[in-house]
């Protein structure tokens, strides 16, 4: 992606942020939608946004169009070595990425300061971007990291040591269902049990790039000048208050996918949004509200085949009516065949997510439980039936079932075609759904409170433009 021009409007801009994106699953997203909310309300601050060309190409679909001016988009490098071949290890592009990102970050933000001609006085960056703190300090100017999960993962990521050193790092055999909490005092986490950390905080791999990258993130986090999240303070108070005695600022300025809605018009988003894949029409053929399952597993996850086979086939066995975005990468021949017999529902490549779960028809969610997928059905008032897989999910889905119950977590952690068609039932029919549906709309308006005017989130988002106003200027 070529470098945009800087003064092609003449305007004199007092601050200039650069905003640094982790390039892989759905992250860069969240991150452009936070720039974008923050280049509306500073228009006199340029704000510079990095990611690969792979990650910028499909953000703005190889066109960079309907950007603020004061919004500008440069590619880094990807860290692959030229004539690499890969070797089909677990996250090896994860980690040439980060192994050669301190490196190329660098040599892109210099590249960007000779461009505009204005040093950068801020450094956003993704919080899995730990380096930014050494980054931001030679630069001489704040590190604001952006966690794009919930506060309850962020805090097992600040507590690792705490938790390694209390729990240990052995074998957790046996002990998968204790509470940590029998361990250790950690506010706001007495519903969560030592499976439900994530992987690399003390079992799985400790020395994997994502182990070693939440490990130094969490270390280093203390010295952000603050650190932003995507959550609203009321869905975890506790935690909050913990995380705010350990950071010299917590500035809670989300959900993202709300607080958009309530800020002042912005210039339309790229085409996530769009129907290419005609579901919402589909959705507004149905006769009843709250009847629809939407089942979907985000950009990473991939659920076992006989799994998917499973809920294809309760699917089809409940009659429910279903919409399911399914990468084609996904369907095995055999997984094909029972989709075709499952007449009740939709099977697309990928759905207008936000905007499917803001539908009257949609009453059941089938989730991995990823934060923005939490996020969004929080805002449609949808219930969740969870089926987490790795890193924050399980703990999201604890916090789902046990503490907010607004959704349920499927029995022994997998589908089972007649353990699906039981919960389709449950959430779409009986008791149990209805109280699941109080219950998300309860947190809907505390989520909708939040980014109001007078709101928690409203209110940090104008301190943290107050940082960026108080930054020196270019
Ligand atoms: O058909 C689809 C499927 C997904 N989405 C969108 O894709 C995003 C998915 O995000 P998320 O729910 O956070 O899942 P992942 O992309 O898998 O997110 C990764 O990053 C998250 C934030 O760190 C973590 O919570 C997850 O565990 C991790 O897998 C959401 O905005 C969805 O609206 C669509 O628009 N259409």
């Amino acid at each position: 992606m070529a470098p945009q021009p800087i003064d092609d409007d003449h305007i004199v801009y007092e601050h200039h942020v650069a905003a640094l994106a982790f390039p892989f699953s759905t992250h860069a997203s969240p991150t452009l939608a936070l720039v974008r909310r923050l280049a509306a309300a500073s228009p006199n601050t340029l704000f510079s946004f990095f990611s690969t060309s792979q990650s910028n190409n499909s953000l703005f679909s190889n066109t960079i169009t309907n950007l603020p001016r004061n919004i500008k988009v440069f590619d880094v490098a990807d860290g692959v070595p030229e004539g690499y071949v890969f070797a089909g290890k677990p996250q090896e592009d994860i980690e040439l990425f980060m192994k050669a990102a301190p490196h190329n970050f660098t040599t892109s933000l210099d590249a960007c300061v000779a461009h505009a001609g204005k040093r950068l006085t801020c450094l956003i960056t993704d919080a899995f971007l730990w380096f930014g703190a050494n980054l931001a300090h030679d630069l001489g100017v704040p590190w604001l990291p952006l966690w794009l999960s919930g506060l309850n993962s962020l805090s097992l990521h600040v507590h690792t040591d705490l938790l390694r050193h209390t729990i240990g790092t052995q074998s957790i055999a046996g002990r998968e269902n204790e509470l940590i909490t029998k361990n250790v005092n950690i506010p706001g986490m007495s519903k969560v049990r030592i499976k439900d950390l994530p992987e690399g905080v003390i079992f799985g791999n400790l020395d994997s790039v994502f182990s070693r990258m939440l490990h130094q993130m969490g270390q280093l986090l203390p010295r952000a000048n603050a650190v932003l999240v995507n959550s609203f303070e009321e869905l975890d108070i506790a935690v909050t208050n913990d995380l705010k005695s350990k950071f010299n600022k917590l500035l809670n300025v989300g959900p993202f996918n709300l607080a958009a809605a309530a800020s002042p018009p912005l210039p339309e988003a790229p085409t996530a949004a769009d129907d290419v894949t005609g579901c919402l029409s589909w959705l507004d053929k149905q006769k009843a509200a709250s009847s629809v399952v939407y089942v979907s597993f985000g950009s990473v996850a991939r659920p076992p085949e006989k799994e998917l086979m499973a809920m294809a086939q309760a699917l089809e066995a409940s009659g429910v009516p279903f919409l399911w975005p399914l990468k084609d990468s996904f369907k095995t021949p055999l997984l094909n065949e029972l989709l075709i017999k499952a007449t009740n529902g939709m099977v697309v490549p990928w759905a207008p997510q936000p905007r499917v779960l803001a539908h009257a028809s949609v009453g059941a969610f089938v989730t991995h439980c990823g934060w923005s997928s939490l996020l969004e059905t929080i805002a449609g008032g949808v219930p969740m039936i969870c089926r987490p897989f790795f890193g924050d999910q399980r703990v999201n889905a604890r916090l789902v079932e046990d503490v907010l119950e607004i959704g349920a977590t499927v029995e022994d952690g997998v589908f089972t075609k007649h353990g699906m068609i039981k919960y389709f039932d449950q959430v779409l029919s009986q008791q149990r759904g209805k109280k699941l549906r109080e219950n998300i709309n309860t947190v809907k308006l505390l989520a909708r409170q939040s980014v109001e005017p007078k709101g928690g989130s409203a209110q940090n988002f104008k301190l943290l433009l107050d940082v960026i106003s108080r930054s020196t200027k270019v």
